[in-house]
């Protein structure tokens, strides 16, 4: 009798978990119990870009990836994209709440994972303060220009010895979002704050971008099992100490701040102020300490490594390519001619420049999977019909590497963003997202890449140290993919 009853339970757990909950989505690989389609992002496909484009080969444009027990439908191709994630953007706008988030941030806090009104209220509030503090009144540029000119200076004092720029990049890429979000740089009197900090996110990002960091993002028990339990310690540990971290910084605030002074001078006081503004109401009206710390957080990080690591790329594929670089001297000689700071107002002037960072953001295709979105209402994808609730990911890597889009996708070409010597527009390229998620922070971004690089060209020659002259392309996985470090030679050109 037990055997019967134990048989028919398997009998109908198979054909539930292999036909009856697929049988609406889209089709997919095939997902095995607890760890759904996990299990295939392995080492041959890592950092993911082969997985994503495979499966695409495969399942056509639109198809069910299971995060552990979650459906999430991919999407490819660039028409569906703009037909559905942009055209219809509020209906792609959510996003899935994981259960970790839940335990250990006690709710979906920050911009980046919060939904509905929270996140509407979140990120209003956050554009204002950006636009407020600099974008729309030169301030920002002001102060990317300060750290590109201590950049310079740091640089000159290293005297032609060869330099790993990637530190320079994280310290002064670090101090920009961390001058908007607390009011001060990093230099030597702090500079260890820095490298915790930075240590701290690389941690939590190299799990969670792991299969690992799925299965226990998906199943906080899991995070008890003997083999498991070190990992989410991890994560519990990192996130924790990242959220002292700020919350201390708030606090510092708290003790100096004067509330009946509508200015601020950044973030941190801005939302304090707004806080005070809402102490009447239920949670602050949104504005809990909780949702700071979280802020700080999306910011800091979302901030940080994607333009460093965007700026690394792009130095190390001019320096493979040496036309490249000898296009863009060109350019700098006939447009500046002189070691003068390069600002926004020549942006016009540099069109080949702004085809370089374009085509190194391409090339870079810094997530080779996006942050997931959710539906918010019932809709349809390609004849798919997909519920209210349901995880999608608009695969932008897809579309960045697609070979009709861009051809000979894998080669290192500013030239394909040219025409008659002027900038084009490719809707396609869409490194920073694409509807109403669309980074955040891009304005910040794309000021950041552009005073940086044509500056740093304009002043320096820069070459590869001959020790290592064919550095490696290949990237490091993570959450935004790394490329392996080299280091340059660069000599004052004027
Ligand atoms: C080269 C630099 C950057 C790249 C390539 C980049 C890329 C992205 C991408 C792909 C997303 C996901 C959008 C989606 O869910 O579909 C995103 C979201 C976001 N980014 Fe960026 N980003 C960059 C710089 C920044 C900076 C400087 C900031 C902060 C000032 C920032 C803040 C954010 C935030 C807060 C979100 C979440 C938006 C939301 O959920 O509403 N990013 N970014």
């Amino acid at each position: 009798m037990f055997l019967v009853i134990f048989l028919t339970f398997i009998v109908v757990y198979l054909f539930y978990q292999f036909y009856w909950k697929r049988r609406c989505f889209p089709p997919g690989p095939l997902p095995l119990p607890l760890i759904g389609n996990l299990y295939l992002m392995n080492n041959d496909v890592k950092p993911g870009y082969a997985l994503w484009s495979n499966l695409s080969k495969i399942y056509g444009p639109v198809y069910t990836f299971w995060m552990a027990h979650m459906p999430m439908i991919v999407i490819t191709d660039w028409k569906l994209l703009k037909q559905h994630v942009i055209k219809d953007g509020n209906t792609f706008a959510g996003r899935p709440s994981f259960p970790i988030s839940v335990e250990i941030r006690k709710g979906s806090y920050r911009v980046v994972e919060s939904f509905g009104d929270r996140w509407v209220q979140q990120r209003r509030f956050a554009l204002h303060i950006l636009r407020d503090f600099g974008l729309g009144k030169n301030l920002m540029e002001e102060k990317i220009i300060g750290e590109m000119i201590s950049m310079r200076d740091q640089i000159r004092a290293r005297k032609n010895e060869p330099i790993d720029m990637m530190y320079l990049f994280d310290t002064a890429v670090g101090s920009i979002i961390n001058v908007f979000l607390f009011g001060y740089r990093y230099d030597e009197t702090n500079i260890e704050e820095f490298q915790i900090l930075k240590e701290r996110m690389t941690k939590h990002f190299k799990i969670a971008a792991e299969p690992i960091g799925g299965i226990i993002g998906m199943y906080p028990w899991a995070g008890k099992l003997p083999f498991l339990k070190k990992h989410k310690q991890v994560i519990v540990d990192n996130w924790g100490g990242l959220m002292k971290m700020f919350r201390k910084q708030a606090e510092e605030k708290m003790r100096t701040i004067d509330y009946d002074n509508d200015e601020y001078s950044d973030y941190v006081e801005a939302f304090l102020k707004e806080r005070k503004k809402h102490e009447h109401e239920p949670n602050f009206g949104g504005f809990e300490m909780e949702q700071l710390d979280s802020v700080c957080f999306d910011l800091w990080v979302a901030g940080m490594e994607t333009t460093s690591n965007t700026l690394y790329w792009a130095f190390l594929y001019v320096m493979l390519n040496p036309e490249v670089r000898e296009k863009i001297y060109e350019e700098l000689d006939r447009e500046i001619g002189s070691d003068r700071i390069i600002t926004t107002s020549d942006k016009s002037n540099l069109n080949y420049i702004n085809a370089t960072i374009n085509e190194s953001q391409r090339m870079a295709n810094l997530l080779p999977m996006n942050v997931i979105h959710q539906s918010t209402s019932d809709t349809t994808i390609n004849g798919y019909f997909i519920p209210k609730g349901t995880g999608i990911i608009p695969q932008i890597s897809a579309v960045l590497y697609d070979e009709q889009i861009f051809p000979n996708a894998s080669k290192f070409n500013p030239d394909r963003f040219l025409e008659n010597g002027q900038l084009l527009k490719i809707e396609e390229l869409c490194p920073f997202s694409i509807g109403k998620r669309q980074c955040l922070g891009e304005g910040l971004a794309r000021m950041e890449l552009f005073i940086f690089f044509a500056n740093l060209f304009n002043q320096f020659d820069i070459s590869l140290d001959s020790s290592n002259p064919n550095p490696s392309t290949q990237k490091e996985y993570g959450v935004t993919v790394k490329a392996p470090n080299f280091k340059t030679i660069m000599k004052s050109r004027h």
